[in-house]
């Protein structure tokens, strides 16, 4: 597929030069929304989620046939600070329960009728440790953008990004207390569940990283804190809306991945909703960040995807009932 940059400035300018939704779709499923047969509102947040739908899709009267869940996996040299539970090969054995099939995001996955595709970025090359040295190269960074962007089925309707990578809590956290600001300790969560010990190491990795790398560029910050897998994830939510295709976020590293290009363009989140909130601790404040309010509460503290899958039918019941619903003219129902 083309892909519309080779540098950073056009990874930008493609960003600026992002999708609208389509104002009369919106106003047309508007207009049918009040003629449904059921009381005004009473659907509640379905009704607002099936005409931003809608208006993405460019259509009045939606469908969800072919959602799309992509797992981007990559590794990360800030691990040897120890700021993870688990060992880096965990990253390319995960990988492999993936393409087997074995893990929570395939059963999520189909069970929500989505296709799932797995990318696995240079685990053979964990970025740089960020205490020590930028995580990426530009290089390394426009090539992971590309690779999410290049990911994203242009036929699909519905984009999930999850992700795979041992410390990515840590990078994830370095991206939010770098681009928010606030107290380190604040973002920063216990991950696959690091004890005291750990937590204390994690954040001083963080302090460690915000202070070598001082930009607060959107693009500087994802290169020097960010990962392969988080940067592909930026890159195939900007494809989305590239291509008109919505986008349900996942946890507290996807949101990282989002806030990147909220940051550097305003509004260019607005294709996207919120599946879940994570059980990481700063996730709530990371959507309050992004103005997301989540769908579903399940303390869930996975990643992979698996809180926006879950989300992908609690959206596709919204668009079934806008979509599939009678009119009170033509169900012969009296208006109120
Ligand atoms: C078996 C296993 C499966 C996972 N699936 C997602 N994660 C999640 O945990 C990792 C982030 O946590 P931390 O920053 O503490 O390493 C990421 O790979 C994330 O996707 C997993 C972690 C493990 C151990
Ligand atoms: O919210 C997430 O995405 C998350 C939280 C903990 C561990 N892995 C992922």
């Amino acid at each position: 597929m083309h892909v519309p940059f080779t540098t950073l400035s056009e990874f930008r300018e493609t960003l600026g030069q992002s999708t609208v939704p389509d104002a009369a779709a919106v106003a047309a499923a508007q207009d049918r929304n009040g003629q449904l047969t059921k009381p005004p509102g009473a659907l509640g947040r379905l009704e607002d989620l099936a005409i931003w739908y809608a208006g993405w899709r460019g259509t009045p009267q939606p469908h969800i046939t072919a959602p799309q869940v992509i797992v981007f996996a990559g590794n990360h040299g800030v691990c040897a600070q120890g700021v993870s539970a688990f060992p880096p090969e965990v990253t390319m054995q995960m990988v492999a329960n993936f393409e087997h099939g074995g893990a929570a995001i395939n059963q999520l996955s189909k069970a929500a009728g989505a296709r799932m595709d797995v990318h696995a970025l240079s685990l053979d090359v964990p970025t740089a440790d960020f205490t020590q040295a930028p995580a990426m190269t530009e290089a390394e960074v426009i090539a992971a953008l590309q690779t999410g962007w290049n990911a994203v089925d242009p036929d699909s309707d519905l984009l999930i990004t999850g992700e795979m990578g041992i410390g990515n809590t840590t990078s994830a956290a370095a991206i939010a207390a770098a681009l928010l600001g606030g107290d380190v300790a604040d973002w920063t969560g216990r991950g696959t569940g690091v004890d005291d010990a750990g937590l204390a190491r994690k954040t001083d990795a963080i302090r460690a990283g915000l202070a070598l790398h001082d930009s607060r560029a959107p693009l500087d910050v994802l290169r020097c804190l960010g990962g392969r897998e988080i940067a592909a994830m930026a890159g195939a939510m900007a494809a989305a809306r590239h291509h008109r295709i919505p986008v349900i976020l996942d946890g507290f590293i996807c949101s990282a991945a989002a806030l990147v290009l909220a940051e550097m363009q305003a509004g260019a989140l607005d294709h996207a909703i919120a599946g879940h909130l994570s059980a990481e601790g700063a996730h709530e404040k990371l959507l309050n960040a992004l103005g997301k309010e989540p769908l579903l509460r399940l303390g869930l503290r996975l990643g992979e995807g698996s809180g926006a899958a879950l989300a992908i039918n609690v959206l596709r019941g919204a668009v079934a009932c806008h979509s599939g619903m009678s009119t009170f003219a033509q169900a012969g129902v009296s208006e109120g």
